[in-house]
């Protein structure tokens, strides 16, 4: 069996990233943790989850878990992820970072990171929204400079981070589809008098409120006609499932950095 270590295991995600670790073949709920001080300390985060006992209590810190488990699941909040990355790649742990809002100082020093440990990264884990990351490339590259592409996504009120991490890659990928460099081409507010819109522009605008999992659509915009891809939630196992799969995976790899179209195959495509 394959140790599993939860960050943030009380959170949204920790709690549905648990059930699915507790339902895989392959995994093993090892340990769990919160920050110090946290309300969550000792409480049996299946229990906290409604989904019976996940069989651990929640520790404090990754350094009071960390050789208790093969691979570290990370969703919790940018400023402390990257911390975790030190202490797993100095124990050469696995890890699975589906946190968001990691700058891209963040990302090239998870690079130089991963020469000691395998880390799997990626801002959505559910195999729909990766589909849809290769479908705004390819898409983009067929319709070429004539199209205008925008980006829409909606979340709950209680996210901390915008544009989400999905609508900012779902950017990239249709940016890379028409040789563009979204660190030039991106927009990402529109107030006021700001002049028509230029043709490689490429628009991504947020939307909060309520429950809302999460909805991303992205928008190809032409003459005469639009073609509009969406990608909708319905509940937070999709990703879940998806975190629990790339433990499996990641697990006994070699050290690096790869993302979920290594874990679903969809590299090549
Ligand atoms: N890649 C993907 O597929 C997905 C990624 N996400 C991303 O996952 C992240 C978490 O989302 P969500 O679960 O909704 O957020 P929550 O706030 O519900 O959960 C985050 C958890 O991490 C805890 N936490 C924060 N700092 C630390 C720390 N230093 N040490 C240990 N635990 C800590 C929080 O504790 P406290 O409340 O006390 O701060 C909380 O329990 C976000 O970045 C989100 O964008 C979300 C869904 C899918
Ligand atoms: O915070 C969330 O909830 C989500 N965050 C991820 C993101 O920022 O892309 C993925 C998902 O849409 C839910």
């Amino acid at each position: 069996m394959i140790n599993v270590i939860i960050a943030g295991a009380a959170g949204r995600m920790g709690q549905r990233i648990g059930y699915m670790v507790s339902q895989h073949p392959e995994l093993n709920y090892a340990a769990a943790f919160e920050a110090a001080g946290s309300p969550s300390i000792g409480r049996d985060p299946g229990e906290m989850g409604g989904w019976g006992s996940a069989g651990v209590r929640i520790e404090e810190g990754l350094e009071a878990v960390i050789d208790k488990g093969d691979v570290v699941i990370d969703f919790t909040f940018h400023a402390a992820t990257m911390g975790f990355a030190k202490i797993a790649a100095a124990h050469k742990t696995a890890m699975v970072i589906g946190t968001t809002g990691l700058s891209a100082e963040n990302l090239d020093e998870l690079k130089t990171l991963s020469v000691d440990f395998p880390c799997v990264q990626a801002p959505n884990m559910a195999v729909g929204v990766n589909v849809l990351f290769k479908l705004a490339e390819k898409t983009a590259s067929i319709l070429g400079d004539d199209y205008n592409i925008e980006i829409v996504e909606l979340h709950h009120n209680k996210k901390k981070d915008a544009p989400s991490g999905t609508a900012l890659k779902l950017a990239e990928m249709a940016a890379s589809g028409v040789n563009r460099n979204l660190a030039e081409v991106g927009v990402y507010e529109r107030n006021g008098i700001i002049g028509e819109r230029t043709m490689e522009e490429i628009g991504v605008q947020t939307v909060r409120g309520g429950d809302i999992v999460g909805e991303h659509t992205i928008y190809f915009c032409g003459p005469g006609e639009r073609i509009e891809i969406t990608h909708r939630a319905h509940s937070r196992d999709n990703f879940a499932q998806g975190a629990a799969k790339a433990a499996a995976w990641v697990a006994g790899k070699e050290p690096g950095l790869y993302t979920m179209f290594d874990v679903l195959g969809l590299q090549d495509l």
